[in-house]
């Protein structure tokens, strides 16, 4: 288990916050992935296509043997067992598991773009991002992910939704 990355979940649909543990507990499950570290939960307003209801998003920091395309292989999986219908893009989702940095890696594939394409424009994923490593920077240009919350308009868009401590965390992990 010699790589790190983290991951973003969403959830817009039903009972999102058991989309987000279902997800997570699958994460959890697989042999070659353990969960190091879980942001809290954000309410926070639709970005992308906006007359749809509010995500719940956090963000998961892991320790894996797998590479990179083989964990969006689990995410993908994770989503599908969940029952994730593709609609729209940017739409409802009942979960969606998004590779956010992989290492300290760059990368550039027709299926797999890391860290994630539109990380930088995300507060909903920032947010929970810096909760957990407050002295993250971007692979790409160095930036320190704290600088680059500044430069986004839309935070007042992610609220605190249940604050996760580590007593916290193992509820959520409880069936
Ligand atoms: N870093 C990444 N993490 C997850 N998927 C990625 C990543 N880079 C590229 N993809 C590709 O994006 C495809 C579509 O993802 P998805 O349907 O979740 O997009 P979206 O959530 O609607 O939009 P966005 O990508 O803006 O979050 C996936 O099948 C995957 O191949
Ligand atoms: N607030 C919020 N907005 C979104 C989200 C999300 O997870 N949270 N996901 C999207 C598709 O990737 C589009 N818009």
């Amino acid at each position: 288990m010699d790589n790190f990355a983290f991951i973003s979940l969403g959830s817009n649909m039903g009972d999102r916050e058991s989309f987000l543990k279902k997800a997570i507990d699958s994460l959890g499950n697989n042999e070659n992935i353990i969960i190091e570290k879980l942001s809290s939960i954000y309410e926070t307003d639709p970005i992308g296509y906006t007359d749809q209801d509010c995500f719940l998003n956090m963000v998961v920091q892991i320790k894996t043997g797998l590479s990179p395309i083989e964990l969006l292989r689990v995410c993908l999986n994770i989503e599908e067992e969940i029952g994730r219908v593709r609609g729209f893009r940017w739409g409802p989702r009942v979960i969606d598991l998004d590779i956010l940095l992989y290492n300290d890696e760059n990368i550039e594939m027709e299926s797999l773009q890391v860290p994630h394409p539109r990380l930088q424009e995300r507060a909903f994923v920032i947010v929970p991002l810096l909760e957990i490593n407050r002295s993250i920077k971007l692979p790409t240009t160095n930036a320190p992910l704290a600088e680059v919350l500044d430069e986004i308009p839309d935070k007042e868009g992610v609220r605190l939704w249940k604050q996760i401590n580590g007593e916290d965390a193992y509820a959520l992990f409880e069936s």
